[in-house]
């Protein structure tokens, strides 16, 4: 029996605790069918513990995961062969050479991609025969992610997937995931580069102490915090009354540069420029920008908010 659901991973309320300190506090989240959706947030904010859960290797204390529409843990023989999975440590064993172990791996699937194709997909192929333990940091990296995606996966849960990867091959990585998503893929990753997260997840959760403090496409997430509009203005000089604006105006970046932040860019910006023209003033080395996702993050981890 197939059970048919629109999300392919639904997380409801879920919970777990270590002894007497409570890891994950009732998160809730869905990932759709073909998104990369991912996870981002502070140290110890409960990422690993989440993706344990959603893998089936955790088991909740309350709440619910359901990968297509299957208990993970109940049910990991039955999803198994339709799950990739890349958690922190690898766990291979270090005396087997790459191709061993990928062909070690293909062995327990049903239908392996080919050995060579899996690692030709992490750029491998020509370390196949060098052993685990020899490999770096970064080749171990990819021979995981390789494996995991060996069984032509529906679904990929990532932890961490680019740690430790240097910029060309964290890029590649890049361009393997999207190839996985333009096949349909699912994709749950949990990463601290906020870059990673910009490039390629469709939506994200910011997670903080156990909580998801904010979740959305990175624009949804971004646009709750404040735009900054950033000039010089001819001494003597005052600004009129704006729309939009949290503060009236400070001037952060020193004598005669303003920085005005806003909640609604377009709506200030008209209104400035508009001014500016009528009085022909220059707003000399204007920039106007949306909030970045550093700024939201930022904004999660500072806050102080102990959630009950
Ligand atoms: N086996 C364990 N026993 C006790 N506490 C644990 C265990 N595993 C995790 N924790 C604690 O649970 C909290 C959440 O850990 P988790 O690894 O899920 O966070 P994370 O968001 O993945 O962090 P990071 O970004 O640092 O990898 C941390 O405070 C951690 O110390």
């Amino acid at each position: 029996m197939t059970t048919t659901t629109s999300a392919a991973v639904e997380v409801r309320s879920l919970r777990r605790r270590y002894g007497s300190f409570e890891a994950v506090r009732g998160v809730s989240f869905d990932v759709r069918r073909g998104e990369l959706f991912a996870l981002l947030g502070t140290n110890g904010a409960g990422k690993t513990t989440t993706m344990d859960m959603v893998a089936g290797f955790g088991r909740p204390d309350a709440g619910n995961v359901r990968v297509l529409g299957r208990d993970p843990y109940s049910e990991r023989r039955v999803l198994r062969p339709r799950l990739g999975i890349m958690l922190q440590e690898g766990g291979l064993p270090p005396d087997l050479t790459v191709s061993e172990s990928a062909a070690m791996w293909a062995g327990t699937l049903t239908d392996p991609r080919p050995v060579v194709e899996a690692l030709d997909l992490v750029d491998l192929r020509h370390r196949e025969h060098v052993r685990v333990r020899q490999l770096s940091g970064g080749e171990r990296r990819r021979l995981d992610l390789a494996l995991a995606v060996m069984g032509r996966p529906a679904v990929l849960l990532l932890d961490e997937p680019t740690t430790g990867l240097d910029p060309e091959n964290r890029r590649n990585a890049w361009q393997m995931v999207r190839a996985l998503l333009a096949d349909g893929v699912t994709v749950l990753m949990t990463t601290h580069y906020l870059n990673e997260a910009q490039e390629l997840a469709d939506r994200l959760a910011i997670m903080h102490r156990g909580e998801v403090v904010t979740a959305g496409s990175t624009a949804e997430v971004v646009a709750q915090h404040p735009a900054r509009i950033i000039f010089g203005l001819p001494h003597g000089v005052d600004l009129p009354a704006l729309p939009g604006l949290r503060d009236p105006y400070d001037g952060e970046h020193g004598p005669g540069r303003v920085t005005l932040r806003t909640d609604d860019l377009q709506d200030t910006l008209t209104e400035l420029l508009g001014w500016a023209r009528r009085h022909d003033i220059e707003l000399a080395g204007l920039e106007a920008r949306p909030a970045s996702l550093e700024e939201a993050f930022l904004a999660v981890a500072e806050s102080e908010e102990v959630p009950a």
